[in-house]
């Protein structure tokens, strides 16, 4: 792997290697650079494009598992889950003594991932979503048996260069996955159901995108500053005998909101069903 002067001296010890650059990868990816840490970071990927696309896009080194690791004290693990054991093996055999490895993945265990990977290494396990890529990520973590208070506070440091991070007990990871995890997924079916919507009722699709992002948008920034309830904020547009009331009425006739806690029930069991390898 070739190396800068300055990779290869003063910037070694800190050095952040991350492994599986891709959709979540690369959105985390994506804020440690903003953070101007390009020259701390070494990625690698199964995918030798994908890899080569992302170095030369954030402007990062890129190398084998073997070489990204090898001297990081920061492994970042992105890959699928059931990818995740041959990487974790292949992991081990090069991880430094003191290297903190870091988990995105849905529904592996702190405990799955201390097992795979030599006695003793501290782990964090996190739940990150894609909103990372433009520095409003939402991460929950949990801390592994070997991982002490610094380093978590050290893997929380890391994540909030894209956004938002708690930490949660590890027995939440699972519906935080339903929540924040999946969320994006849910929001922009919303959406593509409100432009069709839009179309259907003559907008062109490109202003009916426009006016639904803008709404979702501003939505999201009124329940974030005002910090008010969203049944609140939900009356204040509901005029009596109005055209919202008549649009809300039919989403409980259709059981909407009955389907979200549905489908969110089913995120958290799969995330769960994941951890025991079904899958
Ligand atoms: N996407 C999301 O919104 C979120 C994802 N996550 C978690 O993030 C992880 C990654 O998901 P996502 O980015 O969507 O998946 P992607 O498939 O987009 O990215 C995973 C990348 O890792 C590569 N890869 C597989 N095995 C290895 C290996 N041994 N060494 C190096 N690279 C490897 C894959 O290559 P190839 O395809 O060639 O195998 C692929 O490019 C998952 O565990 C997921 O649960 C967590 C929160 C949100
Ligand atoms: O769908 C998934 O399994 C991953 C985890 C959360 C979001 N995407």
């Amino acid at each position: 792997m070739p190396e800068t002067a300055e990779q290869s001296s003063e910037f070694v010890g800190k050095r952040i290697a991350f492994l599986g650059v891709g959709m979540m990868g690369e959105a985390l990816l994506a804020g440690l650079v903003r953070e101007g840490r390009p020259a701390q970071i070494v990625v690698s990927d199964h995918s030798s494009d994908r890899q080569a696309e992302v170095a030369e896009k954030y402007g990062v080194q890129a190398g084998s598992v073997a070489e990204a690791v090898a001297g990081a004290s920061r492994v970042i693990l992105a890959v699928k889950p059931k990818d995740m054991s041959a990487l974790l093996d292949e992991v081990g055999a090069h991880l430094e003594s003191d290297a903190l490895v870091i988990s995105v993945a849905a529904g592996l265990t702190t405990a799955y991932l201390e097992e795979h990977l030599p006695a003793g290494t501290p782990v964090v396990r996190v739940m990150p979503n894609t909103p990372a890529l433009v520095g409003e990520g939402m991460s929950a973590v949990s801390a592994g048996t070997h991982c002490e208070e610094s380093q978590l506070a050290e893997a929380q440091a890391l994540l909030s260069s894209s956004g938002k991070v708690i930490a949660v007990p590890e027995s939440q990871l699972d519906a935080v996955t339903a929540i924040s995890g999946s969320g994006p997924a849910y929001v922009f079916y919303v959406v593509e159901a409100m432009v069709e919507a839009g179309v259907l009722l003559g907008i062109t699709r490109a202003t009916a995108t426009e006016l639904v992002v803008q709404t979702l948008y501003g939505a999201a920034t009124m329940l974030k500053e005002t910090g008010d309830h969203p049944t609140l904020l939900r009356e204040r547009v509901s005029s009596p005998g109005g055209t919202t009331v008549a649009a809300l009425r039919q989403l409980d006739d259709h059981k909407v909101r009955a389907a979200f806690v549905t489908a969110m029930e089913a995120a958290a069991r799969r995330s769960a069903e994941l951890a025991s390898g079904q899958g």
